[in-house]
């Protein structure tokens, strides 16, 4: 048997890293800008602890473009390097200089620095627009100044160079295929999306600033103006910053800068902020959800170190989180990894549960420190609460604190309250607690009377997953509580006490009730029901069945319900109270014709309490009455 080393030769990587590592071309920007940061850190962090004895001033990053040329510059102010790092580092492929730094400064927090790099690839990903790479560099060692020249193959050149500045220039030789990045505008583009908040400040080009008007100025003067560096990012935004240390202002200002077209203020924030066992920081806000999901283009942006990575944050926020904005940077996020790797990641599963951890928290304290304003956004945040709800356990638990029940009345009740409050009037003979429910006050306005005249409480439960989220009450309460919809029985039905209504019919004068009802009320879409109610109750209804309702809008709104239920035609009860005069009314008419207009009428006057009389249904119904009206 033979053993050995495969050997992997970089002639064989170098093509696989330009064409494949990196699938988006563009983020060779991004690449450079982050080595160019590392390098101006680790000559703070060496300044800092007194290895570097040198003033630094301010440095700052500069991105130009040479058009004449066809050149990109990306230069810094940083450690640079000597002909033997750049060997060193440059040369020998994913040998990464930044983990080496931070392995040597350990002790002196080098972690601290917010260093990004970590592989040794990034550099090679400007391979992936230029046809050649020169860089310029001279460290802040005492030694002579280095150019090394690679024109995409694994040949170089390296030679002392006569720059005397400290810092690193690199150039690319931009191929004639990616002309787009020599424009201006989209490197501009470039530089917003993925640098807007790197913690060096970055100069492309200059613009005009006006200087203020001296105090002794003419009406009429124009303020002077002077050319200054454009800045293109904020080197530190709030997240970076402590809770303490930001006022509300702070962190709306910040969202406007984070979402320059968004003009709706946001509800409230939640700072993160935790460094074990992971790093963490970030803000995220609780926008106001405009009805179209579809619609919440400005996402979370995911940020490494500062640097902007994804805002697909898919897998590392829990789901029903990405409906909320704002930002999170960790350095335990890799950089370059495809998304299965992250989700997978055992540090990314523990993101994603201290984030919902955080959120359950910061909603618990402020339905504790102001509930008047928690119940004010509460229409605003409830479809978050309730998908979290539903989709992860622990929030569910956790929310039981303050996730909110309104009622038709507007009033908020948390479950306990609610149970409190129903307990003594809504248990029924099988002692189980029964809810009521509507979800439109208009719509469902006779039955919430009717519910309301016995001094029940009726919820007004009204956003789009809600039938899923009480299928999941009644199942945690182990069905010792169940949700009704308010018009889905006649309410003496919905909850059953003990005293049974006597009936004035008998059973065979019912049955010929029912007989009637059925020879003139469409089959496919009613069942009739003949039943001992109240007298003063309505003498005809029109109900649909909570089970069946139910299971047909969790179909609807995704998975849930049963199988095919969604297709299902409505059906309706008819509910045809026997005890009401006009059952013996019916029943007594001498011509086939008379009880027949009244079934037809009362069927008519019970869809109209429903808001379920339209079309030509409805013109008729008017027509016959004003008909009736002139006639009488
Ligand atoms: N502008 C620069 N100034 C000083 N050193 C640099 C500069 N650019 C690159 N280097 C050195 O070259 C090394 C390799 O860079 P490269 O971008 O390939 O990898 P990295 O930054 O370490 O990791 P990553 O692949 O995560 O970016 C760096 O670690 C650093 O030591």
């Amino acid at each position: 048997m033979a053993k050995g080393n495969i050997n992997v030769s970089v002639e064989n990587i170098f093509p696989l890293i330009k064409k494949f590592l990196y699938s988006d071309h563009e983020i060779f920007l991004r690449e450079l800008i982050s080595n160019a940061t590392d390098a101006t850190l680790k000559l703070e962090h060496l300044v800092r602890i007194g290895e570097a004895k040198i003033e630094t001033g301010q440095p700052k990053i500069e991105v130009k473009i040479n058009k004449e040329d066809n050149t990109l510059h990306i230069i810094d102010e940083g450690v640079g390097m000597t002909q033997d790092e750049v060997k060193k580092y440059i040369n020998e492929v994913a040998f990464s200089g930044a983990e080496e730094f931070l392995e040597k400064y350990k002790d002196s927090d080098a972690k601290e620095t917010g260093i990004i790099g970590h592989f040794g690839l990034g550099f090679y990903s400007a391979f992936m627009v230029a046809n050649k790479v020169e860089i310029f560099t001279k460290s802040w060692k005492d030694e002579p100044a280095a150019h090394w020249t690679c024109e995409g193959t694994t040949e170089f050149s390296l030679e002392e160079s006569d720059r005397t500045t400290r810092g690193t220039e690199i150039v690319l030789h931009i191929n004639d295929d990616e002309k787009e990045f020599l424009e201006d505008a989209r490197i501009d583009e470039l530089l917003v999306k993925y640098n807007k908040f790197m913690p060096v400040p970055i100069k492309f080009g200059t613009k005009e600033k006006e200087l203020p008007l001296p105090d002794d100025a003419k009406e009429d003067e124009e303020p002077k103006k002077v050319t200054v560096d454009k800045i293109i990012n904020n080197p530190d935004p709030a997240w970076t910053k402590q809770p303490t240390e930001l006022e509300e202002k702070d962190y709306n200002e910040f969202y406007r800068e984070l979402y320059p077209t968004q003009f709706e203020e946001p509800l409230f924030h939640i700072h993160l902020n935790v460094d074990y066992p992971f790093n963490l920081t970030g803000i995220l806000y609780f926008p106001k959800l405009s009805n179209d999901m579809a619609m919440q283009k400005d996402k979370i942006q995911l940020y490494q170190n500062q640097v902007f990575v994804t805002d697909n944050v898919e897998g590392i926020v829990p789901e029903f989180l990405t409906m909320l904005k704002g930002v999170i940077d960790s350095p335990d996020i890799p950089l370059n990894v495809s998304r299965s790797y992250l989700q997978a990641d055992g540090a990314v599963k523990k993101i994603s549960s201290y984030i919902t951890r955080k959120v359950a928290d910061k909603l618990k304290s402020l339905f504790n420190n102001n509930r008047e304003d928690f119940e004010i956004k509460w229409n605003d945040i409830k479809v978050v609460i309730e998908y979290g709800m539903l989709t992860e356990d622990k929030f569910f638990d956790k929310a039981q604190k303050f996730n909110l029940f309104p009622t038709v009345d507007d009033t908020y009740l948390t479950y306990e309250e609610l149970e409190g409050k129903i307990k003594a009037n809504q248990t029924d003979k099988d002692d189980k607690l029964v809810v009521l429910y509507a979800s439109n006050k208009e719509a469902q306005h006779g039955a919430i009377k009717s519910a309301k005249d016995k001094g029940y409480e009726v919820l007004l439960l009204d956003s789009p997953i809600v039938s899923h989220l009480i299928q999941k009450i009644e199942t945690e309460k182990e069905n010792k509580v169940s949700f009704v919809r308010v018009d889905s029985d006649h309410i003496d039905n919905l909850i059953k006490k003990d005293e049974e209504q006597a009936s004035k019919l008998n059973d065979e004068e019912k049955e010929k009730l029912k007989e009637s009802f059925e020879t003139v009320v469409p089959k496919e879409k009613y069942t009739v029901q003949v039943e001992a109610l109240a007298s003063d109750s309505a003498p005809v209804m029109i109900t649909q069945p909570e089970f069946m309702r139910r299971m047909k809008e969790m179909q609807q709104s995704g998975g849930g319900g049963m199988f095919g239920m969604g297709n299902m035609p409505e059906m309706y009860n008819l509910v045809v109270n026997a005890n009401h005069p006009l059952a013996s009314q019916i029943l007594s008419a001498d011509k086939k014709e008379d009880s027949e207009g009244m079934i037809k009428q009362s069927l008519d006057l019970a869809l109209l309490s429903q808001g379920m009389l339209k079309g030509e249904a409805l013109t008729n119904f008017v027509n016959a009455n004003f008909d009736k009206l002139q006639n009488s």
